[in-house]
């Protein structure tokens, strides 16, 4: 058995792709797929491997268009309303329906509407024909002979019908390429023995994992036209892997080995491809995806993915998916691509590519694009993502503003009527998002979480349609309405009340420590965790802490900032602090317990062009719904009894 080690390497992705075609033809590793013959009823979206020639003409004989009589059409010259003719029924002059073969020496049908019927025998019509007037002629649709669909073609439902029609019950088309995929890691366990376990009482551990890749990439297989097979996952031993390996390679035309692909000390997918084959690239400067390998195992394309998700299903788009249609004798199909502005500053590391998921909106006419997280197991960048945003290589990065193109995701209508939300994050706004789907008025809220500041400086940029605020003066004691008139002194601004809010201590269930007010955060033991500057609950927190004469530099923990309600209740939960400020929907969701303290107002920051826009309409309606409301009350420390009601109206200051 070789030892062989494999170092990560830096190939530029146009490199590696002529790296891999060229071992690809070396070895013999790709060749179009043979082809099977089946029946027509399961070819839909098969793709025809030989040309489909008519073996008859659609109609074949000449048939009646129109129900009505079939006639010479020289008979009824000079028919009209006001004069019309009789005619005797015979051979020349035949009652047909729709469909049905012209009698011999008939050419021309007079449809019912036109004929009366005089007596058994005789007829009158008030409309004259002219030769093969509502009549379908022999061959009209299909000529027997005639190319129906070429090759190479992916059949639709009409495709089908066409072909049946021109005389066959099955078509020839190419095989499916059969994909297996092979998961490995010990720390794997499927989804069903995670729910069994759930189920049983013993709870999946830290370091385990419930395997999900598999699915994704099952389906994504599905979508470009081959059939996947999932092994179970592989433990991470090289033994196990290789017997994976020899069992796929018999009756699959392509592997798929997921994870086990970067330096760790049980990472054996590349000796093991080199094992059956060679591994022609290990490493690509791409982000994420980096540790990706390219190569062949017992004479077919084989893949290491990388583990993490949405690595996997990057490197699996750049380089299963074309293989994959080469197979099939397809070319893969460009997405559709726009011109967007990114909201905010994108460093990317120079040498990679970077592939950056990113939400899309339309406001103010520009299409502007929020990017999302860009860690590699964050699955769910890649579930909220509309477009992915390409950030060259050599590029250092995006400025805020900067112009970048964009694959879209989604489609463009879906993308226009998108409202976009930047500011401070709720989940009375995850709800109302679904709740704008429910109306059926086809508007989708995208939602960016970046604190109430972010959000007044996003609608300074045009970067949103509104932004969530709760920012309190210290002053006055008020909350939003002095933020907006000093952020943003040239806009008008309606400010819509959407909920007060509970604010209070999120601690571990049963508060442990009791804790009960400010002053507590500065007991010794007491680790804190804090929310980022220019967040509301920010804001909230030091001016509480002036009014009570606390110190911050008191608090341990003061300094550890968390972007969310969510982050800042996963690390009470996880135990990494003891208690955090925020709200009590996402104590509720974690299973804290929340010690209210303060309540705090939360409203909406709408520019007026905004606020009265037809995008925003099922919004408007929204707000005033009792279903939405009772649905946010629900959600358990929410006061909506002033929900909908408009706060303010700002003003734009005279120039
Ligand atoms: N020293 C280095 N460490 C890492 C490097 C590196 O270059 N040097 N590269 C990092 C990058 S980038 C990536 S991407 C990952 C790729 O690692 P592997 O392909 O070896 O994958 P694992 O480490 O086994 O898994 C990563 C992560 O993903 C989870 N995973 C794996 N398979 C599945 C699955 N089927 N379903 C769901 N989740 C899965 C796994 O549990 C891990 O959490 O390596 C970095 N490290
Ligand atoms: O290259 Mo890795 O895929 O970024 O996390």
């Amino acid at each position: 058995m070789s030892k062989r080690r494999y170092y990560l390497e830096d190939r530029a992705l146009d490199e590696a792709i002529t790296r891999f075609e060229a071992t690809l033809a070396r070895t013999g590793g790709v060749h179009l797929l043979d082809s099977e013959t089946i029946p027509l009823a399961q070819a839909r979206g098969r793709i025809t491997a030989a040309p489909v020639w008519a073996a008859r003409s659609v109609p074949h004989y000449h048939a009646a268009a129109m129900d009505g009589i079939a006639v010479r059409a020289a008979a009824t010259a000079g028919a009209t309303e006001s004069s019309p003719l009789t005619l005797t029924l015979g051979e020349q002059v035949v009652w047909v329906d729709t469909g049905d073969p012209m009698p011999p020496g008939t050419d021309a049908v007079v449809m019912a509407e036109n004929v009366q019927v005089l007596d058994e025998t005789t007829v009158a019509i008030n409309a004259a024909v002219v030769p093969w007037q509502h009549v379908r002629p022999l061959g009209e649709d299909i000529v027997a002979t005639e190319l129906i669909v070429a090759e190479g073609v992916v059949l639709r439902p009409v495709d089908l019908g066409a072909i049946a029609a021109a005389g066959y019950a099955t078509v020839t088309v190419r095989r499916r390429p059969r994909v297996a995929i092979i998961p490995t890691g010990t720390e794997l366990i499927t989804p069903e023995a995670a729910a069994a376990r759930e189920a049983a009482g013993q709870p999946v551990q830290p370091g385990e994992i419930i395997e999900f890749n598999s699915l994704i990439l099952a389906g994504l297989v599905e979508e470009w036209g081959g059939v996947p097979t999932r092994l179970p996952p592989v433990p991470d031993r090289q033994e196990l892997l290789r017997a994976a390996v020899a069992e796929a390679l018999a009756d699959h035309d392509v592997i798929v080995i997921n994870a086990g692909s970067s330096a760790g000390s049980e990472d054996y997918t590349a000796s093991i491809i080199a094992e059956f084959g060679e591994v022609a690239v290990h490493g690509v400067a791409i982000r994420p995806g980096h540790p990706v390998i390219l190569g062949v195992a017992g004479g077919k394309p084989a893949f290491g993915l990388p583990g993490y998700p949405v690595s996997a299903v990057l490197t699996a788009e750049l380089f299963l998916r074309p293989l994959l249609y080469r197979l099939q004798g397809l070319t893969p199909t460009e997405r559709p691509k726009a011109t967007a502005y990114i909201s905010r500053k994108l460093l990317s590391p120079m040498g990679e590519d970077e592939f950056v998921r990113v939400t899309l909106g339309r406001v103010d006419g520009r299409l502007i694009a929020t990017p999302l997280s860009r860690g590699a197991g964050v699955v769910t960048s890649l579930i909220r993502a509309d477009a992915i945003a390409h950030i060259p290589r050599f590029s250092e990065g995006l400025h805020a503003g900067a112009e970048v193109t964009v694959e879209l995701l989604r489609p463009q209508a879906e993308i226009e009527s998108t409202i976009v939300a930047i500011g401070s994050h709720d989940l009375a706004l995850d709800l109302l998002a679904g709740y704008l789907q429910r109306t059926g008025a086809g508007r989708r809220l995208s939602s960016a979480n970046v604190g109430s500041f972010g959000g007044l400086m996003a609608l300074k940029r045009r970067d949103a349609h509104l932004a969530g605020v709760h920012l309190l003066d210290e002053e006055t004691g008020e909350y939003n309405v002095s933020y907006v008139r000093r952020y943003l002194p040239d806009e008008e601004i309606v400010l819509v009340h959407l909920a007060d809010r509970e604010q209070g201590f999120l601690v571990a269930p049963g508060n442990p420590l009791g804790l009960r007010t400010l002053a507590d955060l500065t007991r010794s033991g007491v680790r804190f965790v804090n929310r980022q500057r220019g967040s509301g609950t920010r804001v909230l927190l030091d001016y509480q802490l002036r009014q009570a004469g606390i110190d911050p530099s008191a608090i341990t923990g003061y300094e550890r900032e968390e972007y969310t309600h969510m982050a800042v209740a996963a690390a009470v939960q996880s135990g990494a602090a003891d208690v955090g400020l925020g709200i009590r929907a996402a104590a509720q969701a974690l299973g804290l317990t929340f010690i209210p303290l303060f309540s705090e107002q939360y409203d909406l920051a709408i520019p007026r062009r905004h606020w009265e826009s037809d995008l925003l309409a099922p919004l408007r309606q929204m707000l005033v719904e009792p279903a939405y409301r009772q649905a946010v009350a629900a959600l358990g420390g929410y006061d909506v009894t002033r929900m909908g009601e408009i706060v303010a109206v700002r003003q734009a200051l005279p120039h």
